[in-house]
């Protein structure tokens, strides 16, 4: 009967789940050694692991879709199984499988590996990405040096368009064997929202008046500041704004700020004055968690993460990670760190994974994902929140306690928040419409290029400093398009961690809609366990509930929403509005007068 099946499917579910642990622990124990020590040999037995893996995932899923689970009457059982029978990439054939996995691999690997030569020492040729290409994007002034460096950086990753075109016949392969239409509705089943791609535009439209004054204020400083390669009307060229991508433009601040003659002490020389370094760096990111009574990192975590880049010559990918291993103790980040205030706040970021895998550990591992992977992202920005507040960087030292808070102060520290988390808006949505439109045959390898500069001109108003062309292949100067990462994630994680903010914000009684002495901009939540435990609760619950029911746990919401960011950046927007009206500036871009050729 349909109840014994019940009880049988509850017995194998939990065999099922604890086989699953054991099997992604040896994957990702073979997935790390490789990302972590890039050789030939490494390479070939993650691949082999992975073989084997996709066999028995495969065979366990033939089992798995035997049972009548969509008759079960019980929810959760439902739900594992529903998650239980998509097969994803296993559902390949093996050699298909394995090339797919060794493209991605290879993809990464020229990203990882590319050095370019310095623009003024022509015969230095072992300039890396994280940090001396980073680091010249970050605090050169040359435009003539920021333009070498990012022509370079791409010309260097320009290889990986092959094999880009096998990543989308494959990944595309893959999907319709799970009876997706296109990869595109695999990487937005998560959601669970038929939607939520309109949902996501919908937040884009009401987001796009702050980002437009953002993006008209900033191009009136880089005119006074580079003269006319910036025009007065046009898109921003993309290498002056202080990251590799344009997708975030604090480090730019120094020379932007609203109020300059209230420029606070820089973070970034107060953490090297103070000897912080990488270790120390984390060791204060989890006291933030601890303060709220969320979990400390495990003796495994301390003991097995790379916090500094090895200088044993390796070659390894540097890019920020956090790792679940799945026993349940051991859980690692990954992230060549540099000391300063960027890093500082990525190992916020990426302690709030290792904070998630801790809290949904019991959870059986069918349900240890975030709610949707926008809610994995935005944790440790939670944190971060609070942490780059001028209250909690005085509470911990980071800033001289009796430096003056006055408004001019508290608008530079707003626009400072505000260039990392509005700037990134447009980039975070264009990065899969991109590969969407790709996915779903709407955009060919023949216009891969020229549509990728369409929308970073249409939707991001940024343009190349140089023409572009066909034979370029720019996309792939980003880790997450040659890693098979999807990025939809961060422009989800940067609307609701305001939500998240505001409603913890709330509960550590920091923040009063009606009280004009605590705005959401101003708030801490250090020790606030009050906020702790809603936060705590939301994370445990993983997967194992549509994310609206996750949401509503820390939030009272269940609908993701513009309006927790554009409260906390109330401020700054009349500002900009103001000061842009005071320029005369104009608000908007005109098209692009550079060129992208067939
Ligand atoms: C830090 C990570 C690892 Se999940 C990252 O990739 N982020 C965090 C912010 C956006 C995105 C990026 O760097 O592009
Ligand atoms: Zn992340």
């Amino acid at each position: 009967s349909l109840e014994d099946e019940e009880i049988r499917a509850r017995a194998y579910v939990k065999l099922l789940n604890d086989k699953i642990a054991l099997r992604n622990n040896r994957e990702t124990l073979a997935a790390w050694k490789y990302a972590s020590n890039i050789t030939e040999e490494n390479l070939k037995e993650q691949l082999d692991v992975s073989k084997e893996s996709a066999k028995e995932t495969k065979e366990d899923w033939l089992e798995t879709i035997k049972f009548n689970w969509r008759s079960f009457g019980d929810y959760d059982l439902r739900r594992q199984f529903e998650k239980l029978s998509i097969l994803g990439k296993s559902a390949l054939p093996e050699e298909k499988f394995l090339k797919l996995e060794k493209i991605i691999s290879d993809m990464q690997t020229i990203y990882s590996t590319a050095k370019i030569c310095d623009h003024k020492n022509k015969t230095k040729c072992d300039l890396v990405l994280d940090p001396e290409i980073t680091d010249i994007l970050a605090n050169s002034r040359d435009p003539e040096e920021l333009k070498h460096v990012w022509v370079e950086w791409r010309h260097k990753n320009a290889p990986a368009k092959e094999l880009f075109r096998d990543y989308v016949k494959y990944a595309n392969e893959a999907a319709v064997l799970n009876n997706f239409t296109s990869n595109t509705g695999f990487w937005l089943y998560d959601y669970e929202s038929p939607t939520f791609v309109q949902d996501v535009e919908s937040i884009w439209e009401q987001l796009k008046p702050i980002y437009t004054q953002l993006h008209a204020y900033i191009r009136t400083k880089l005119r006074q500041r580079y003269g006319d390669i910036v025009s007065e009307k046009g898109p921003i060229p993309a290498h002056l704004l202080g990251n590799m991508w344009a997708q975030s433009w604090s480090n730019i601040a120094d020379f932007t700020l609203p109020h300059p003659s209230a420029k606070r002490a820089d973070i970034t020389s107060e953490l090297l004055n103070q000897g912080y370094d990488a270790l120390k760096m984390f060791k204060t990111a989890e006291e933030f968690f601890v303060s709220l009574n969320l979990k400390k990192m495990t003796p495994e975590f301390w003991e097995r993460s790379i916090l500094v880049k090895p200088n044993d010559g390796r070659e390894l990918v540097c890019h920020a990670s956090a790792w679940d291993f799945f026993d349940k103790k051991d859980f690692r980040i990954k992230q060549c760190t540099s000391v300063n205030f960027e890093d500082f706040t990525t190992a916020h970021h990426e302690m709030g994974h290792i904070q998630y895998y801790l809290q949904y550990s019991d959870q059986p591992v069918v349900y240890r994902q975030g709610a949707n992977d926008g809610f994995h992202e935005a944790v440790g920005d939670v944190m971060s929140l609070s942490v780059s507040s001028t209250k909690h960087l005085k509470r911990i030292g980071l800033i001289d306690a009796n430096t003056p808070d006055n408004d001019a102060v508290d608008l530079n520290a707003l626009f400072m928040i505000g260039l990392d988390k509005i700037a990134f808006l447009p980039f975070g949505y264009l990065m899969d419409k991109w590969r969407w439109g790709i996915f779903d045959g709407n955009i060919t390898a023949e216009d891969y290029n020229c549509k990728w500069w369409e929308y970073r001109t249409s939707i991001q108003g940024v343009e190349p400093p140089v023409d572009r062309s066909e034979d370029d292949f720019d996309a792939a100067a980003k880790y997450h398009i040659v890693a098979d990462v999807p990025y939809l994630r961060y422009f989800v994680s940067f609307v609701i961690q305001f939500q998240f903010h505001r409603a913890a914000c709330e509960l550590a009684g920091e923040y009063d809609p009606e009280d004009p002495t605590k705005p959401l901009h101003k708030c801490d939540i250090y020790h606030s366990t009050k906020a702790g435990e809603s936060i705590a609760k939301m994370l445990q619950m993983g997967s194992s509930r549509p994310w609206p029911d996750a949401m509503e746990v820390l939030t009272g919401q269940r609908k993701m929403d513009a309006s927790g960011l554009l409260e906390y950046f109330r401020p700054l927007h009349k500002w900009l509005e103001a000061e842009n009206k005071k320029n005369g500036a104009y608000i908007g871009w005109e098209s692009t007068q550079k060129k992208c050729t067939k």
